[in-house]
């Protein structure tokens, strides 16, 4: 029986529809080329790898050290983008670290502002909590941080990335960030050019919201220029950047290659055409080479979620999408005669993908992992149904409504149950439990991703009529400007971040590789959705990083 009584569901194929004008898809065929079914390693590079991880293994385990160096040491390694082949030791190290030398949170070392400062943000990012009070002895009397410290430019730069560990009610480190904000800025035209440029870096893409591959590829460079560098260390990270490479290439290139094959962008033409930027997402949620079949899987929900995005905000109609939403919400094929043809594609590409994700968690012996999947996936579609209701009837909600919904259609929450799919044993159904309850994490990345999407899309998005925006909510419940909105949405955004480390510290049953991927989410929207939507506007910043990371190697 069809979902809407006495609707012809191709009735309307001729009606003049909401379009778009989307930029171009911005690759082509490029990525064809490295589509292949396995990966050819050269087998020297291979061995030196090994013997270069055993070595740098060994280092991990030597006592010799002063705990500071060893710190500093552990994290070069995990900015350098090789600290997933040394979980184990790195774990170690740490603990061991903060059980000796932190009592009761409190750090009971002594030394400058750039050790401890580093020690601090190192210990935090590791789920391991100390108090920010290590940093009042850098006050003076009157309980400002000193001006003392302002000519210590690397202090007041890990200062200044220490103070993004924060979490509510953490006044220092509120005023650790000003003070450091302000000075860095100031300072930044008086410094050697490479100094400069670390510091100009850091006031635009702090190190706790950044990308571990971006970070990793500018990193190395910066610790090559640092005389002191380790040489096994950094040979280590180049090499296995590059080995790293070819192998997203090969996953890039087999995605490309179901894509056209699919030939779904030429059959949904008012779709965004962003295969690759999809591939690029996932990759950006985790790198490392277990998580290959996850990216895959990942890639495709994302590329369909962009499809049915822009179905629901702009092509759709609102009759045939009452339809689209009623078929997700039966998820059955036999739904397929009550859709228009062009929604007839996406539905059975939707089903398809569904299909094979089931393969593959039979494989693992994870399949109950589908029904959250599912369940989260409804969710969204319904919540994009209630946006284009709102729109339809130029309904403009509470805040309270709107974000309630908004959160939804950010995607992050379907999108962090779907990564958790592909991770393997250490997301048990107790994690499914959890991470499909809205946690504080997965509430945060929901939230860095609606406002900040907000700031930077609504122009572009209102030219041709797009549900209402939290600005124009706002702006209509409190009566008051753009730029107010604007700055609770900033406001929004930061205390989101604080969430978010709050539950890195707390959430001490979730293994850290499940937090880092809803971290890895919000973090692609701190540098995608910065001064626009990079996304939908693929080619300047976003094609420079898909270059800069998947098609330049790093030279050795
Ligand atoms: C994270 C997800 C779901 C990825 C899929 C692609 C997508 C919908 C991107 C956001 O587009 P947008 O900026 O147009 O989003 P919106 O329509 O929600 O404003």
């Amino acid at each position: 029986m069809p979902a809407v009584a006495n609707f012809d569901p191709n009735s309307k194929l001729d009606l003049p529809r909401n379009v778009a004008d989307y930029p171009p898809n911005v690759w082509g065929d490029f990525f064809l080329q490295y589509a292949s079914e396995s990966m050819e390693l050269d087998q020297n590079i291979a061995a030196e790898i090994d013997s270069l991880k055993n070595e740098v293994r060994n280092m991990l385990a030597t006592n010799n050290e002063k705990p500071f160096d060893k710190v500093k040491f552990v994290d070069s390694i995990c900015r350098l983008g090789v600290g997933y082949h040394f979980e184990h030791e790195i774990d170690q190290v740490l603990q061991l670290i903060h059980k000796t030398y932190v009592v009761n949170g409190e750090i009971i070392l002594e030394d400058n502002l750039h050790s401890l400062a580093v020690l601090f943000r190192v210990l935090r990012q590791r789920g391991l909590y100390v108090s920010p009070d290590v940093f009042k002895k850098f006050k003076d009397e009157q309980g400002n941080f000193s001006e003392r410290n302002i000519t210590d430019v690397e202090g007041m730069l890990s200062l200044f990335e220490a103070s993004h560990m924060m979490i509510h009610g953490e006044e220092i480190l509120e005023e650790a960030l000003a003070f450091t904000s302000a000075h860095l800025k100031s300072i930044s035209t008086q410094l050697n050019p490479s100094l400069a440029a670390q510091v100009k870096h850091s006031l635009t893409q702090a190190l706790r919201k950044n990308l571990p591959r971006l970070e990793a590829r500018r990193y190395i460079s910066i610790y090559e220029q640092n005389t002191s560098h380790n040489v096994i260390l950094l040979r280590l990270a180049k090499l296995d950047f590059n080995m790293l490479q070819s192998l997203h290439q090969m996953e890039f290139g087999n995605i490309c290659k179901w894509s056209k094959e699919l030939g779904i962008t030429k059959k949904l033409p008012f779709a965004r055409d962003k295969i690759v930027e999809c591939c690029f997402w996932s990759m950006s949620v985790y790198f490392e080479p277990q998580y290959s079949q996850a990216r895959k899987m990942m890639s495709k929900v994302i590329a369909h979620l962009s499809f049915i995005d822009d179905t629901y905000d702009s092509y759709g109609i609102i009759d045939e999408l009452e339809l689209f939403t009623k078929a997700v919400e039966r998820w059955d094929i036999s739904c397929l005669d009550d859709l228009p043809n062009y929604m007839k594609i996406l539905y059975k590409s939707l089903l398809n993908v569904y299909d094979e994700i089931e393969q593959e968690t039979k494989k693992e012996g994870r399949i109950y992992t589908l029904n959250y999947f599912v369940k989260d996936f409804k969710k969204i579609v319904q919540a994009y149904m209630t946006e284009a209701r709102w729109l339809d009837k130029n309904y403009v909600p509470a805040i309270d409504e709107y974000m309630s919904i908004s959160k939804i259609t950010s995607g992050y929450p379907v999108l962090s149950t779907t990564s958790y799919i592909g991770m393997g044993d250490i997301a048990t159904e107790d994690i499914f439990n959890w991470v499909t309850t809205m946690p504080k994490i997965v509430n945060g990345a929901a939230l860095v991703c609606r406002l900040n999407d907000e700031i930077v899309s609504n122009e572009f998005e209102q030219k041709r009529g797009h549900v209402c925006s939290f600005l124009e909510c706002y702006m209509t419940q409190y009566d008051t400007n753009r730029e107010a909105a604007i700055q609770e949405c900033q406001k929004g955004v930061e205390n989101a971040w604080k969430d978010m480390n709050e539950d890195c510290l707390t959430q001490t049953k979730v293994p850290l590789p499940l937090l880092t991927s809803v971290l890895n989410l919000a973090r692609f929207i701190e540098v995608y959705y910065k001064d626009k939507d990079n996304y939908t506007h693929s080619e300047g910043l976003m094609k420079t990083h898909i270059k800069a990371l998947l098609v330049d190697p790093v030279p050795y």
